[in-house]
């Protein structure tokens, strides 16, 4: 019998087994590369930079990269741990489900993979490491520092990266994402639109469906050095990695507290007043996407009825209804966006006569487009290969992107030195009472405290209250961008800190002096004040006339002077009122 030949899949944010390059390639009865294997082995790693896992045996000290760089907060909330948590032990059962399996561990990836092959390479060789190919500093540091451990090995154990985040694949971009992404979104769409149509997007899709799973090695036991993290064991439950996880940070509260429900160790449950009543599995994601938009049928089009008023419905605050609420999925790569885009697009085909619905379904692209265009602006302005780019990434500097644009006009910039720095000792520092939803502006609080009790904002009110904590209080937009970091259970890296770069006007879009006014928005969202009495139960019986606008009395819309919108399409900002 032959000797083993191991195919290493590293997950990192595709934990999903759907519209999986590496499945596909492992398996592709086509290719020589799929008869050259004979075992699939996937893992995922807890990375110890990114989570404090010292709780964990054999684990390093906790280190301070743990917690954020501006403000000192934790770099996870528990929401947002739960939601990976059931992101990677989901896709252990789906793998299991398969006849596969997953190895997780903890620590650094460029320290267990090599462990992990020297073990397998006692027995029988290792074909390669795959792994998605990310464009955000820490993670590609880490894919780099990998290779290099890989070549220490042997020159022969290559690292191979698959573009599998974005909806549209880079390698049929008609400009290079590396160093020249258009700078403003509408310019990127023009480019970028019809690409993802559907025979393209069907062919990005790959399809794994009915193979079985080529089998998971033995792997016996792996040294691992002292102090230098673990494997998690095969019979370990998540509840039981949770309550290890979730202690640290229970132990240390940060600045506007943890939702009372998170307060214990054992895995809280989704809260009743959520928007966003879904767990982080692929099968969650999927099942979402199903009650969404729905799926092809032999009797035509079974559902849908969400995706064909989206763009009507997109802005709304209580409900699940009103928006896909599948960016968490999509972060963690739980749901692949071309798979998504796949489905919609279908939809679309399928409305064409209806040109209602059509706008409104086409809308779900239009806004994974902004997905992407954060994402390429990310590569552009943060690889250091690029001449625009000379050493770090500028996606998390105050003067953001904008310091490497040349048409970006200086006299509007914000002024980092101007900004507010906050005083948490303070309990009147306006940033404080920011994070602690107790700013006195209903709309802005009830978002804040909807995000502590639960890791997710509506996209409404996250332009909302960034706008407010940097155009209105004056803090430094890093504080916000740190403090969703820590709590959205959705949260991107491309996504967050380039949407925060926006709203602070120090993005590469050339305006910066975008500003809403709360109190008009939550006028034009919240017109019973539904919203707000629902996450601020005390002002549950202050009648409409105070509700909005607690210092006034609001006898009729025409009563409240506010300027004019200014008509932009994402973000209907308005002007300072
Ligand atoms: C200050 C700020 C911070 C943000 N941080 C994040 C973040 O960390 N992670 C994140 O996924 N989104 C972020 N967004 C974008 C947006 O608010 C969320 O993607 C959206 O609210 C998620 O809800 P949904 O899945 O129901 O979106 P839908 O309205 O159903 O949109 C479909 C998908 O399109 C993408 N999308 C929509 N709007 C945007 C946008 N403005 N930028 C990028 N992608 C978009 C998301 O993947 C989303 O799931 C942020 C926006 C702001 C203003």
């Amino acid at each position: 019998m032959s000797k083993p030949n191991t195919f290493i899949h590293l997950h990192t944010y595709d934990l999903r087994i759907h519209d999986s390059r590496s499945l596909f390639l492992a398996h592709d009865p086509s290719s020589d590369l799929a008869s050259q294997v004979t075992h699939f082995l996937p893992l995922y790693i807890f990375d110890e930079r990114q989570l404090d896992v010292s709780r964990l045996p054999n684990a390093s000290p906790p280190v301070t990269s743990r917690r954020s760089r501006v403000a000192d907060f934790h770099r996870t909330s528990p929401h947002r741990l739960k939601f990976l948590l059931e992101a990677v032990f989901g896709l252990r059962e789906a793998y299991r489900r398969s006849g596969g399996d997953l190895l997780i561990g903890y620590g650094k990836p460029e320290v267990l993979v090599p462990n992990l092959i020297r073990r397998l390479q006692q027995d029988g060789s290792v074909e390669g490491v795959w792994t998605q190919l990310e464009t955000t500093t820490e993670e590609v540091n880490m894919q780099s520092r990998l290779k290099d451990a890989l070549g220490e090995i042997s020159p022969k154990l290559k690292l191979s990266l698959n573009d599998s985040r974005s909806l549209v694949p880079l390698d049929i971009l008609p400009f290079d994402p590396k160093s020249d992404t258009p700078d403003v979104y509408t310019a990127f769409r023009k480019k970028v639109e019809g690409l993802e149509d559907r025979k393209a997007a069907k062919e990005l899709v790959v399809d794994v469906k009915g193979r079985k799973l080529k089998s998971f090695p033995k792997l016996g036991k792996i040294e691992i050095p002292s102090g230098k993290g673990g494997w998690i064991q095969a019979d370990d439950k998540m509840e039981t990695i949770y309550a290890e996880l979730v202690a640290p940070l229970i132990d240390k509260p940060p600045i506007g507290g943890w939702s009372e429900a998170v307060k214990g160790q054992s895995v809280p449950p989704i809260h009743n007043k959520s928007a966003i009543p879904l767990g982080g599995s692929e099968a969650e994601g999927l099942g979402r996407l199903d009650d969404y938009v729905g799926h092809a049928s032999p009797n035509g089009w079974n559902g849908g009825e969400k995706a064909k008023t989206y763009k009507q419905t997109r802005n709304g605050l209580v409900g699940e209804a009103f928006s896909n609420k599948l960016s968490g999925h999509l972060a963690l790569g739980s749901l692949s966006a071309r798979a998504m885009g796949w489905r919609v697009g279908e939809l679309h085909q399928n409305v064409k006569k209806d040109s209602a619905a059509r706008g409104n379904v086409y809308w779900i692209i239009f806004e994974l487009l902004w997905r992407d265009f954060f994402q390429f602006t990310t590569m552009t302005f943060s690889t250091s290969k690029t001449p625009r780019h000379p050493s770090n990434s500028t996606l998390f500097d105050a003067d953001g992107f904008s310091s490497q644009m040349s048409n970006y006009p200086s006299d509007k910039r914000p002024k980092p030195e101007d900004w507010h720095k906050p005083n948490w000792d303070d309990p009147n520092d306006p940033a404080r009472r920011w994070c602690e939803g107790r700013t006195g502006i209903p709309f802005i609080d009830a978002n804040m405290r909807e995000l502590r009790e639960t890791g997710w904002m509506s996209n409404r009110g996250r332009q909302n209250v960034a706008s407010f904590l940097v155009k209105d209080l004056y803090v430094d937009w890093r504080v916000g961008a740190e403090f969703f970091e820590m709590h959205l259970v959705d949260y991107d890296t491309c996504s967050n800190w380039g949407n925060w770069q926006y709203q602070a006007g120090v993005g590469n879009d050339p305006r910066s002096d975008r500003q809403f006014n709360p109190i008009k928005q939550a006028f034009d969202y919240d017109p019973q004040g539904e919203y707000v009495r629902l996450w601020m139960p005390e002002l549950k019986d202050v009648s409409d006339r105070y509700l909005h606008f607690p210092w006034g009395e609001y006898t009729s819309r025409a009563s409240i002077v506010f300027s004019d919108d200014d008509g932009l399409s994402l973000n209907d900002t308005v002007g300072d009122g």
